[in-house]
């Protein structure tokens, strides 16, 4: 590793010989946002043949041509400068494997005067959590900032946290991302579908068995609970959980305590909890199938993950993301026609239905192009009988609307950042404004 020389002070060779130490990607950085060095762990993560040394955070994170608050996002440097001490947040970058959430921990360096001189950046990428099959989230349409924006602010806490969202809106990989940007990011992340369990398992599952416990318990067994140790236990279907069963977990919650069946022995759990759902857990609280102590335990941050039809302006990035995803050595693009139609339809399976529908297209199509002959039957609807635009020619008008409207909502800088977020001209962006305007 070869630092460059600061504009400022000289790097230290320490420090730079200390982040080659590390296993993880860190970066140095100076205060005026120059990347004075990178260790090995991030070249083999984030490098590129182009070499980062002396090029701006921004412009190499996010090809930004100014920093990120000056962009409308939210500047970890800036906010640690302010105050003074450790940032983290969850930004989209640019990597080699297209764009991705990483999570970002920064930590001023001070020089012998106490003045901040530099930053080291560690990122995680987010694929570091990511399942079989998966792969990390993207998405930067307004209501999916907005929850970022809450997973960053609980991810450093111990808070449980609670994640509401329809089924396959990716509440699992909201749940990673809250591991990935928490100090526990190091241990393991261990998810629990609490639908698929039946109670008679459920609380051996959790907290494991001793040998000759139960008819079947051949040997001693550690619980998920135990496996989680240091980390973080994700309950999936939070709301699935049989009242019998509520509370057992209760119990663990409130006294961070708990008995592997068939043992007398307290054991200490170190947990934190992430729960899921889809159900409307207030209203079975209110009918009695949910127990109202077990909700206020589980739900001390609430988030709610949105719909995909309330993030239709992400629907391009995720198509792209996706069709790499599910098939990684074409180059699919979805043609004009097709992307129109994916817009208008309602996706009521989300995320997970969009993937779905692309693999289904990608395994119809021989070229490198899906168009509206490879889109499944459901997604074509109506509109597929005369393959007629019209009908759905509005879908791409709507989607480009909706996602004007979306971002003036939230932004609140010039128009030239807004222009610049939304990766147009800023002449462009007034043509467009007036169009809205003329409905
Ligand atoms: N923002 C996103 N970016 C990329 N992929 C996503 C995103 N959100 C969801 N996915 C993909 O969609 C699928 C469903 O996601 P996930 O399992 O996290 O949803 P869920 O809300 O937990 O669903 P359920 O409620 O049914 O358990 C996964 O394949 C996931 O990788």
């Amino acid at each position: 590793m070869s630092p460059v020389p600061s504009a400022g002070e000289p790097v230290l060779p320490e420090l730079v010989s200390y982040l080659e130490t590390l296993s993880e990607p860190h970066i140095l950085c100076d205060r005026d946002y120059r990347i004075v060095a990178a260790n090995t762990a991030y070249r083999a993560a984030f490098g590129t043949t182009r070499s980062v040394l002396g090029r701006n955070c921004y412009e190499v994170s996010h090809r930004y041509p100014r920093p990120c608050d000056q962009a409308g996002e939210s500047c970890p440097l800036t906010r640690s400068l302010q105050s003074g001490t450790r940032e983290r947040v969850l930004h989209l970058h640019h990597t080699p494997r297209g764009e991705e959430y990483v999570a970002i921990e920064l930590s001023p360096v001070r020089d012998g005067e106490g003045r901040i001189a530099w930053f080291i950046e560690k990122m995680a990428p987010m694929e570091v959590a990511r399942g079989p099959g998966g792969g990390g989230m993207v998405g930067r349409a307004p209501a999916f900032r907005r929850m970022l924006e809450l997973v960053s602010r609980v991810a450093p806490a111990e808070a449980a946290v609670l994640l509401q969202g329809e089924s396959g809106t990716g509440k699992e990989l909201v749940a990673q991302a809250i591991h990935a940007a928490s100090p526990r990011a190091g241990r393991p992340f261990v998810a629990v579908d609490c639908s698929g369990l039946p109670e008679t398992l459920f609380e051996s599952e959790l907290f494991g068995h001793e040998r000759g416990a139960f008819t079947g318990a051949s040997a001693r067994k550690p619980g998920l609970v135990e496996a989680a140790a240091g980390g973080t236990l994700f309950l999936d279907e939070v709301g699935d959980i049989p009242l019998g069963m509520q509370v057992k977990l209760l119990r663990l919650l409130e006294t961070g305590t708990y008995r592997r069946v068939g043992s007398t022995e307290l054991r200490q759990a170190d947990i934190r909890l992430v729960s899921a759902t889809h159900r409307p857990l207030r209203e079975m609280v209110a009918e009695g199938s949910f127990r109202q102590d077990l909700y206020y335990r589980i739900n001390t941050f609430p988030i709610p993950v949105p719909p995909l039809r309330e993030r239709l302006a992400d629907l391009p990035l995720l198509v792209a993301t996706l069709l790499e995803r599910v098939a990684p050595r074409r180059r699919l693009t979805l043609t004009e026609p097709a992307l129109r139609c994916l817009a208008a339809y309602a996706f009521p399976g989300n995320v997970r239905e969009l993937r779905n529908v692309l693999e289904r297209a990608s395994l119809m199509c021989d070229g490198e192009q899906i168009d509206l002959a490879h889109l499944p039957p459901e997604v074509l609807g109506e509109a597929s009988a005369p393959l007629a635009g019209a009908a759905m020619s509005g879908g791409l008008r709507r989607l480009e609307r909706q996602a004007l409207l979306e971002a003036l909502r939230e932004h609140h800088g010039s128009r030239r950042a807004l222009a610049e977020r939304l990766g147009i001209s800023e002449r462009t962006l007034y043509r467009k404004l007036r169009d809205l305007e003329r409905g």
